[in-house]
């Protein structure tokens, strides 16, 4: 399928997505949005992609969403096009593993796109905030839910109501983000990291991502009994067990996602 603002790359069991459009510091349009779901559905079914990354540019991951675009709706219709639901739902949707890889501008939707990701590894560039606030709205894709949930209410507050920026440094430190790299090695670390988990057995990685993702909706307990259910029903594939013997015989597993 042919796409005007991101490029799709699928390359050694990973699908790369980058965002594309410059002119406007990857604004999330609904042009791009659209096709940025188009893209994850269809890396999600192809057989060869075990998993997704999602970059932008050096200057911005994502700026936002499109304000120009938005500025003119009225109350009925973003309620009546449910706006932005069918974006992040798309991502939150997305079975396989997807790592964020931000340098630069990621703000409003931006960090809201990242964040809807399973991790996020950010350059030494990286600034994260949800500006909303200085446009006379709040943050729509979950600035103040996923926000919340990874820095802690404290900073989560701060963000959301002083509109001010995070550096990588302050989102590391706060759990916003898993790693942080020199700016010339983000795709490199992202592409490392995303050849790493497709070498894993398919299902373990599946269930992994599952289970992580239950923590959000669950109880303690209830999540570690659904946390060990999963578990054991790991030892009903074959890789379990060639993971295992593989341990044993002291060699590199040959997972089959049986
Ligand atoms: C999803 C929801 C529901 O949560 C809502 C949102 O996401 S609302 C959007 C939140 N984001 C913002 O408020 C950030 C807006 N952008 C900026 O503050 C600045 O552009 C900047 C700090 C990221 C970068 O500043 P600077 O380097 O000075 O570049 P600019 O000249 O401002 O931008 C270049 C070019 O890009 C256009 N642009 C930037 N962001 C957006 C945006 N979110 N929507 C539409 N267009 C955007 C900007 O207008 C410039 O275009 P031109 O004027 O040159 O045509």
């Amino acid at each position: 399928m042919a796409f005007e603002t991101i490029n799709v790359e699928v390359d050694d069991h990973v699908a790369l997505i980058k965002l594309n459009r410059p002119e406007a510091l990857n604004a999330l349009n609904n042009q791009l949005l659209g096709e940025l779901c188009t893209a994850l559905e269809e890396a999600d079914a192809n057989d060869k992609v075990r998993c997704i990354v999602i970059t932008g540019s050096e200057k911005a991951f994502a700026a936002g969403a499109d304000i120009k675009e938005m500025s003119e709706k009225s109350f009925v219709d973003v309620f009546s096009e449910n706006l932005f639901a069918g974006a992040i739902d798309c991502l939150a949707g997305t079975r396989k593993p997807i790592i964020a890889a931000v340098a630069g501008y990621a703000l409003g939707g931006g960090c809201e796109v990242a964040m809807a990701c399973d991790f996020i590894i950010a350059a030494e560039t990286a600034k994260f905030g949800q500006p909303e606030i200085n446009l006379g709205v709040i943050a729509g894709m979950g600035g103040t839910q996923r926000l919340t949930r990874a820095v802690g209410k404290s900073k989560a507050m701060d963000m959301n109501l002083t509109g001010r920026f995070m550096d990588a440094e302050e989102a590391e430190r706060a759990g916003l983000v898993s790693r942080v790299v020199p700016a010339k090695k983000l795709l490199e670390e992202a592409m490392g990291a995303a050849q790493k988990i497709a070498e894993k057995s398919r299902p373990s990685t599946l269930a992994a991502k599952e289970a992580v993702n239950r923590s959000y909706e669950l109880t303690l307990s209830e999540g570690l009994l659904f946390e060990r259910r999963v578990f054991h029903s790991m030892f009903a594939t074959e890789d379990q067990k060639e993971g295992m013997g593989a341990f044993l015989e002291k060699r590199q597993p040959q997972f089959r996602d049986k």
